[in-house]
Protein backbone atom coordinates (compact mmCIF):
# COMPACT_ATOMS: atom_id res chain seq x y z
CA UNK A 1 0.00 0.00 0.00
CA UNK A 2 1.15 3.70 -0.85
CA UNK A 3 0.47 6.35 1.74
CA UNK A 4 -0.61 9.45 0.89
CA UNK A 5 2.17 11.99 2.18
CA UNK A 6 0.88 14.80 0.52
CA UNK A 7 -0.20 16.19 4.22
CA UNK A 8 2.99 16.51 5.41
CA UNK A 9 4.57 18.28 2.50
CA UNK A 10 4.82 22.57 3.68
CA UNK A 11 2.07 23.95 3.52
CA UNK A 12 1.42 26.77 2.09
CA UNK A 13 2.86 29.87 4.23
CA UNK A 14 3.09 28.78 7.59
CA UNK A 15 -0.04 29.21 9.56
CA UNK A 16 -0.41 28.16 12.88
CA UNK A 17 -2.67 25.36 13.14
CA UNK A 18 -5.91 24.88 14.94
CA UNK A 19 -4.97 24.09 18.28
CA UNK A 20 -7.33 21.21 18.58
CA UNK A 21 -6.91 19.57 15.26
CA UNK A 22 -5.50 16.20 15.94
CA UNK A 23 -1.86 15.48 14.88
CA UNK A 24 -1.17 12.79 12.87
CA UNK A 25 1.35 10.06 13.51
CA UNK A 26 4.34 11.76 12.40
CA UNK A 27 3.62 14.68 13.68
CA UNK A 28 3.31 13.56 17.30
CA UNK A 29 6.47 11.82 16.79
CA UNK A 30 7.86 15.40 16.08
CA UNK A 31 7.70 15.92 12.60
CA UNK A 32 7.48 19.23 11.43
CA UNK A 33 7.68 21.69 8.46
CA UNK A 34 11.38 21.79 8.83
CA UNK A 35 11.81 18.26 7.84
CA UNK A 36 9.29 17.99 4.92
CA UNK A 37 10.52 21.13 3.49
CA UNK A 38 13.53 19.12 2.68
CA UNK A 39 11.71 16.27 0.06
CA UNK A 40 9.35 16.53 -2.38
CA UNK A 41 6.19 13.78 -2.24
CA UNK A 42 7.32 10.96 -4.35
CA UNK A 43 10.68 11.05 -2.22
CA UNK A 44 8.21 11.43 0.54
CA UNK A 45 5.95 7.75 -0.48
CA UNK A 46 8.84 5.96 -1.76
CA UNK A 47 11.05 6.66 1.21
CA UNK A 48 8.96 6.92 4.85
CA UNK A 49 10.08 9.39 7.29
CA UNK A 50 11.03 7.44 10.46
CA UNK A 51 12.52 8.78 13.12
CA UNK A 52 15.32 7.06 15.27
CA UNK A 53 13.97 5.95 19.20
CA UNK A 54 16.76 4.46 19.91
CA UNK A 55 20.43 3.03 19.04
CA UNK A 56 21.36 -0.26 19.92
CA UNK A 57 25.03 -2.19 19.22
CA UNK A 58 22.98 -4.04 16.16
CA UNK A 59 20.95 -1.64 14.59
CA UNK A 60 18.43 1.50 14.91
CA UNK A 61 15.08 1.37 16.39
CA UNK A 62 12.80 3.54 13.96
CA UNK A 63 8.72 4.99 14.26
CA UNK A 64 7.54 6.36 11.73
CA UNK A 65 3.19 5.99 10.38
CA UNK A 66 2.31 2.32 10.55
CA UNK A 67 5.97 1.34 11.04
CA UNK A 68 7.83 0.26 14.08
CA UNK A 69 11.18 -1.53 12.81
CA UNK A 70 14.67 -2.37 13.64
CA UNK A 71 17.05 -1.79 10.64
CA UNK A 72 20.95 -1.96 10.73
CA UNK A 73 23.57 0.20 12.09
CA UNK A 74 24.43 2.21 8.49
CA UNK A 75 23.76 5.57 8.39
CA UNK A 76 25.31 7.93 10.63
CA UNK A 77 22.34 8.79 12.99
CA UNK A 78 21.97 9.27 16.63
CA UNK A 79 19.11 9.25 18.62
CA UNK A 80 16.28 12.11 17.84
CA UNK A 81 17.05 11.98 14.05
CA UNK A 82 14.53 11.52 11.02
CA UNK A 83 15.39 8.94 8.25
CA UNK A 84 14.00 8.52 4.91
CA UNK A 85 13.84 4.74 5.30
CA UNK A 86 15.21 2.70 2.48
CA UNK A 87 12.74 -0.06 2.25
CA UNK A 88 14.92 -2.52 0.47
CA UNK A 89 18.53 -1.21 1.29
CA UNK A 90 17.61 0.30 5.15
CA UNK A 91 21.77 1.12 5.80
CA UNK A 92 21.44 3.57 2.68
CA UNK A 93 18.20 5.60 4.47
CA UNK A 94 19.09 9.26 4.17
CA UNK A 95 19.39 11.10 7.39
CA UNK A 96 17.33 14.68 7.44
CA UNK A 97 19.15 17.67 7.77
CA UNK A 98 19.04 18.20 11.50
CA UNK A 99 17.02 21.08 13.50
CA UNK A 100 19.28 20.77 16.63
CA UNK A 101 22.37 18.43 17.24
CA UNK A 102 24.01 18.00 20.39
CA UNK A 103 27.26 16.16 20.09
CA UNK A 104 30.82 15.75 21.94
CA UNK A 105 34.42 14.60 21.50
CA UNK A 106 35.10 11.47 22.44
CA UNK A 107 37.78 9.86 25.19
CA UNK A 108 40.72 8.58 23.40
CA UNK A 109 42.96 8.91 21.04
CA UNK A 110 41.24 9.54 17.56
CA UNK A 111 38.99 11.88 19.96
CA UNK A 112 36.14 11.60 17.04
CA UNK A 113 33.18 13.36 17.09
CA UNK A 114 29.92 11.22 18.83
CA UNK A 115 26.78 12.48 17.92
CA UNK A 116 24.66 12.66 21.02
CA UNK A 117 21.45 13.38 20.47
CA UNK A 118 19.44 15.41 16.78
CA UNK A 119 16.19 17.20 16.88
CA UNK A 120 15.61 18.50 20.41
CA UNK A 121 13.63 21.28 20.56
CA UNK A 122 13.94 21.90 24.53
CA UNK A 123 16.52 21.21 26.62
CA UNK A 124 15.18 21.64 30.21
CA UNK A 125 18.61 22.35 32.56
CA UNK A 126 17.76 21.14 35.97
CA UNK A 127 19.66 22.37 39.44
CA UNK A 128 17.74 22.09 42.65
CA UNK A 129 17.60 25.24 44.70
CA UNK A 130 20.03 23.79 47.34
CA UNK A 131 23.84 23.06 47.17
CA UNK A 132 23.32 22.01 43.29
CA UNK A 133 23.08 25.69 42.79
CA UNK A 134 26.02 27.30 40.68
CA UNK A 135 26.22 29.49 38.27
CA UNK A 136 29.21 28.44 36.68
CA UNK A 137 27.32 25.01 35.66
CA UNK A 138 24.01 26.98 34.35
CA UNK A 139 26.13 28.43 31.82
CA UNK A 140 27.93 25.47 30.96
CA UNK A 141 25.08 23.64 30.02
CA UNK A 142 23.56 27.23 28.58
CA UNK A 143 25.96 27.66 26.02
CA UNK A 144 26.08 23.99 25.13
CA UNK A 145 22.14 24.55 24.65
CA UNK A 146 22.85 27.36 22.53
CA UNK A 147 25.79 25.62 20.77
CA UNK A 148 23.45 23.05 19.76
CA UNK A 149 20.77 25.36 18.36
CA UNK A 150 18.16 24.54 21.15
CA UNK A 151 16.48 26.57 23.03
CA UNK A 152 17.33 26.37 27.07
CA UNK A 153 15.16 26.56 29.84
CA UNK A 154 16.13 26.70 33.63
CA UNK A 155 14.11 24.35 35.78
CA UNK A 156 14.67 24.95 39.54
CA UNK A 157 13.70 21.89 41.66
CA UNK A 158 13.02 21.49 45.45
CA UNK A 159 11.44 24.43 45.98
CA UNK A 160 9.47 23.32 48.91
CA UNK A 161 13.18 22.89 50.74
CA UNK A 162 13.60 26.56 50.86
CA UNK A 163 11.93 29.05 52.81
CA UNK A 164 11.81 31.59 49.46
CA UNK A 165 13.17 29.91 46.06
CA UNK A 166 13.26 34.08 44.72
CA UNK A 167 16.50 34.51 45.58
CA UNK A 168 17.43 31.19 43.28
CA UNK A 169 15.59 32.29 40.37
CA UNK A 170 16.94 36.06 40.42
CA UNK A 171 19.78 34.37 40.16
CA UNK A 172 19.51 31.79 37.33
CA UNK A 173 17.42 34.82 35.58
CA UNK A 174 20.41 37.11 35.50
CA UNK A 175 22.65 34.74 33.59
CA UNK A 176 21.11 35.65 30.12
CA UNK A 177 17.76 37.32 29.40
CA UNK A 178 16.57 34.98 26.33
CA UNK A 179 16.41 32.54 28.81
CA UNK A 180 12.91 31.28 31.11
CA UNK A 181 13.67 30.36 34.26
CA UNK A 182 10.89 28.00 35.83
CA UNK A 183 11.23 26.86 39.47
CA UNK A 184 9.11 23.76 41.11
CA UNK A 185 8.34 20.66 43.01
CA UNK A 186 9.46 18.12 40.76
CA UNK A 187 7.30 15.65 42.63
CA UNK A 188 3.29 15.43 42.53
CA UNK A 189 1.25 17.85 39.73
CA UNK A 190 3.08 20.92 39.48
CA UNK A 191 5.47 19.98 35.95
CA UNK A 192 2.92 19.28 34.10
CA UNK A 193 1.58 22.15 34.28
CA UNK A 194 4.66 24.59 34.39
CA UNK A 195 5.56 22.85 31.18
CA UNK A 196 2.93 22.59 29.25
CA UNK A 197 4.28 24.86 27.26
CA UNK A 198 6.88 22.94 26.00
CA UNK A 199 5.90 19.81 26.08
CA UNK A 200 2.84 19.55 23.51
CA UNK A 201 2.57 16.92 21.53
CA UNK A 202 4.78 17.17 18.12
CA UNK A 203 7.85 18.64 20.92
CA UNK A 204 10.76 17.01 21.90
CA UNK A 205 12.44 17.52 24.89
CA UNK A 206 15.46 16.62 27.07
CA UNK A 207 16.81 16.87 30.76
CA UNK A 208 20.22 17.74 31.68
CA UNK A 209 21.57 18.63 35.11
CA UNK A 210 23.86 16.63 37.71
CA UNK A 211 22.68 13.37 39.42
CA UNK A 212 19.86 13.77 41.96
CA UNK A 213 18.25 16.84 40.96
CA UNK A 214 15.19 15.51 40.11
CA UNK A 215 15.40 14.55 36.36
CA UNK A 216 13.55 11.12 36.55
CA UNK A 217 11.12 12.66 39.29
CA UNK A 218 10.28 15.45 35.95
CA UNK A 219 10.39 12.73 33.60
CA UNK A 220 7.46 10.75 35.88
CA UNK A 221 5.63 14.13 36.58
CA UNK A 222 5.11 14.93 32.51
CA UNK A 223 4.52 10.81 31.77
CA UNK A 224 1.64 10.71 34.47
CA UNK A 225 3.42 7.23 35.54
CA UNK A 226 6.07 5.92 37.18
CA UNK A 227 7.73 5.51 34.08
CA UNK A 228 11.63 5.92 35.72
CA UNK A 229 12.59 4.74 38.78
CA UNK A 230 13.80 7.31 40.87
CA UNK A 231 15.81 6.76 44.40
CA UNK A 232 16.60 8.36 46.88
CA UNK A 233 19.62 10.55 47.49
CA UNK A 234 22.05 8.66 49.53
CA UNK A 235 22.89 10.73 52.94
CA UNK A 236 26.62 9.95 52.47
CA UNK A 237 27.51 11.49 49.12
CA UNK A 238 24.49 13.39 48.48
CA UNK A 239 24.33 11.72 45.13
CA UNK A 240 21.29 10.09 43.71
CA UNK A 241 22.07 7.05 42.17
CA UNK A 242 21.83 6.67 37.79
CA UNK A 243 18.90 5.00 37.41
CA UNK A 244 18.19 4.84 34.03
CA UNK A 245 20.39 3.38 31.80
CA UNK A 246 19.35 2.94 27.68
CA UNK A 247 19.58 5.64 25.46
CA UNK A 248 16.08 6.64 24.48
CA UNK A 249 13.58 8.28 22.67
CA UNK A 250 10.26 7.97 24.29
CA UNK A 251 6.75 9.54 23.78
CA UNK A 252 4.75 10.78 26.66
CA UNK A 253 0.96 9.48 26.89
CA UNK A 254 -0.90 12.50 25.11
CA UNK A 255 2.39 14.80 25.34
CA UNK A 256 5.53 15.47 24.01
CA UNK A 257 8.87 13.10 23.37
CA UNK A 258 10.93 12.58 25.70
CA UNK A 259 14.75 12.52 25.21
CA UNK A 260 16.78 10.47 27.81
CA UNK A 261 20.12 9.27 27.01
CA UNK A 262 23.13 8.39 29.08
CA UNK A 263 25.50 10.31 26.61
CA UNK A 264 23.38 13.47 27.99
CA UNK A 265 24.40 13.19 31.56
CA UNK A 266 27.97 13.03 31.30
CA UNK A 267 28.07 16.21 28.48
CA UNK A 268 31.50 17.39 28.55
CA UNK A 269 32.28 20.92 27.17
CA UNK A 270 34.07 20.37 23.57
CA UNK A 271 33.59 22.93 20.28
CA UNK A 272 31.28 24.90 22.21
CA UNK A 273 32.91 28.33 21.15
CA UNK A 274 30.22 29.29 19.38
CA UNK A 275 27.63 28.16 22.30
CA UNK A 276 29.69 30.80 24.91
CA UNK A 277 30.00 33.80 22.73
CA UNK A 278 26.54 33.71 22.44
CA UNK A 279 25.90 33.57 26.12
CA UNK A 280 28.36 36.00 26.66
CA UNK A 281 27.73 38.26 23.75
CA UNK A 282 28.51 41.35 25.60
CA UNK A 283 31.99 40.63 26.83
CA UNK A 284 33.40 38.65 23.64
CA UNK A 285 31.30 41.97 21.51
CA UNK A 286 33.89 44.17 24.53
CA UNK A 287 36.84 41.78 23.57
CA UNK A 288 36.91 42.29 20.01
CA UNK A 289 37.32 45.90 20.68
CA UNK A 290 41.16 44.96 22.40
CA UNK A 291 43.99 46.79 20.75
CA UNK A 292 45.24 43.19 20.65
CA UNK A 293 43.67 40.60 18.66
CA UNK A 294 45.30 38.00 21.23
CA UNK A 295 44.19 40.05 23.74
CA UNK A 296 44.55 38.14 27.45
CA UNK A 297 42.65 40.99 29.33
CA UNK A 298 44.72 41.02 31.72
CA UNK A 299 47.75 43.48 31.79
CA UNK A 300 47.44 44.18 27.84
CA UNK A 301 47.37 48.04 27.32
CA UNK A 302 43.87 49.09 25.24
CA UNK A 303 42.15 46.45 26.32
CA UNK A 304 38.57 47.12 26.16
CA UNK A 305 37.20 44.36 28.43
CA UNK A 306 39.87 45.85 31.28
CA UNK A 307 38.06 49.12 30.75
CA UNK A 308 34.36 48.10 31.05
CA UNK A 309 35.14 46.20 34.36
CA UNK A 310 37.25 49.19 35.75
CA UNK A 311 34.12 51.09 34.64
CA UNK A 312 31.87 48.49 36.20
CA UNK A 313 29.82 47.90 32.97
CA UNK A 314 30.48 44.07 33.39
CA UNK A 315 30.61 41.72 36.33
CA UNK A 316 34.10 40.64 37.91
CA UNK A 317 32.60 37.12 38.75
CA UNK A 318 30.47 36.61 35.10
CA UNK A 319 34.26 37.32 33.53
CA UNK A 320 36.13 35.25 35.56
CA UNK A 321 33.52 32.42 34.62
CA UNK A 322 33.41 33.36 30.80
CA UNK A 323 37.11 33.47 30.91
CA UNK A 324 37.25 29.64 32.80
CA UNK A 325 35.00 28.14 30.67
CA UNK A 326 36.19 29.30 27.19
CA UNK A 327 39.50 28.14 28.67
CA UNK A 328 37.76 24.50 29.73
CA UNK A 329 36.22 24.65 25.82
CA UNK A 330 39.33 25.26 23.98
CA UNK A 331 41.50 22.38 26.08
CA UNK A 332 38.89 19.69 26.01
CA UNK A 333 38.49 20.45 22.08
CA UNK A 334 42.21 20.15 21.86
CA UNK A 335 43.84 17.65 20.26
CA UNK A 336 46.05 15.05 22.67
CA UNK A 337 49.05 16.64 21.05
CA UNK A 338 47.66 20.15 21.29
CA UNK A 339 47.19 18.96 24.95
CA UNK A 340 50.04 18.06 26.32
CA UNK A 341 51.80 21.58 25.68
CA UNK A 342 48.25 23.58 26.56
CA UNK A 343 48.39 21.17 29.80
CA UNK A 344 50.71 23.75 31.39
CA UNK A 345 49.10 26.45 30.31
CA UNK A 346 45.74 25.68 31.18
CA UNK A 347 46.99 24.76 34.95
CA UNK A 348 48.97 28.51 34.61
CA UNK A 349 45.54 30.31 33.45
CA UNK A 350 43.44 28.22 35.79
CA UNK A 351 45.73 29.45 39.06
CA UNK A 352 46.07 32.94 37.21
CA UNK A 353 41.82 33.38 37.55
CA UNK A 354 42.20 31.68 41.28
CA UNK A 355 44.62 34.41 42.11
CA UNK A 356 42.21 37.01 40.40
CA UNK A 357 39.08 35.67 42.11
CA UNK A 358 40.60 35.53 45.94
CA UNK A 359 41.87 38.92 44.80
CA UNK A 360 38.59 40.32 44.38
CA UNK A 361 37.22 38.74 47.45
CA UNK A 362 39.21 40.80 49.09
N1 LIG B 1 11.49 17.59 48.10
C1 LIG B 1 11.77 17.40 46.81
N2 LIG B 1 12.42 16.30 46.42
C2 LIG B 1 12.71 16.15 45.13
C3 LIG B 1 12.34 17.10 44.15
N3 LIG B 1 12.78 16.68 42.95
C4 LIG B 1 13.40 15.49 43.16
N4 LIG B 1 13.35 15.16 44.47
C5 LIG B 1 13.92 13.95 45.11
O1 LIG B 1 15.32 13.91 44.87
C6 LIG B 1 15.76 12.56 44.67
C7 LIG B 1 16.50 12.43 43.35
O2 LIG B 1 15.60 12.69 42.29
P1 LIG B 1 15.77 12.03 40.84
O3 LIG B 1 14.59 12.46 40.05
O4 LIG B 1 16.03 10.57 40.94
O5 LIG B 1 17.07 12.75 40.33
P2 LIG B 1 17.82 12.58 38.90
O6 LIG B 1 18.20 13.94 38.48
O7 LIG B 1 16.97 11.80 37.98
O8 LIG B 1 19.10 11.75 39.30
P3 LIG B 1 19.98 10.74 38.37
O9 LIG B 1 19.04 9.69 37.88
O10 LIG B 1 21.02 10.24 39.31
O11 LIG B 1 20.57 11.57 37.28
C8 LIG B 1 14.50 11.70 44.77
O12 LIG B 1 14.39 11.20 46.08
C9 LIG B 1 13.37 12.69 44.49
O13 LIG B 1 12.16 12.30 45.10
C10 LIG B 1 11.63 18.27 44.58
O14 LIG B 1 11.28 19.19 43.82
N5 LIG B 1 11.38 18.37 45.93
ZN1 LIG C 1 41.53 42.66 26.25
Amino acid sequence: MVRDYSAFLPGKGDAPEPASRALSALEALGWKNFFAQQIDAEALAETPPVRVLSVHRGGLHVAGDGIDMLIPTGPEATVGDWLLLDRVLPKSSRVLERASLIKRRAAGHDRRVQLIAANIDTLFVVTSCNQDFNLARLERYLALAFDAEIEPVILLTKTDLVDDPAPYVEEARSLSDRVQVVALDARGGEPAQALADWCKPGRTVAFVGSSGVGKSTLTNALSGARAVATQGIREDDAKGRHTTTHRELHPVPGGCMLLDTPGMRELQLTDVAAGIAELFEDIEELAAGCRFRDCGHETEPGCAVRAALDEGRIDAPRLARWRKLKAEDEFNSASLQQRRGKDKAFGKMVRGVMKDKARQKR
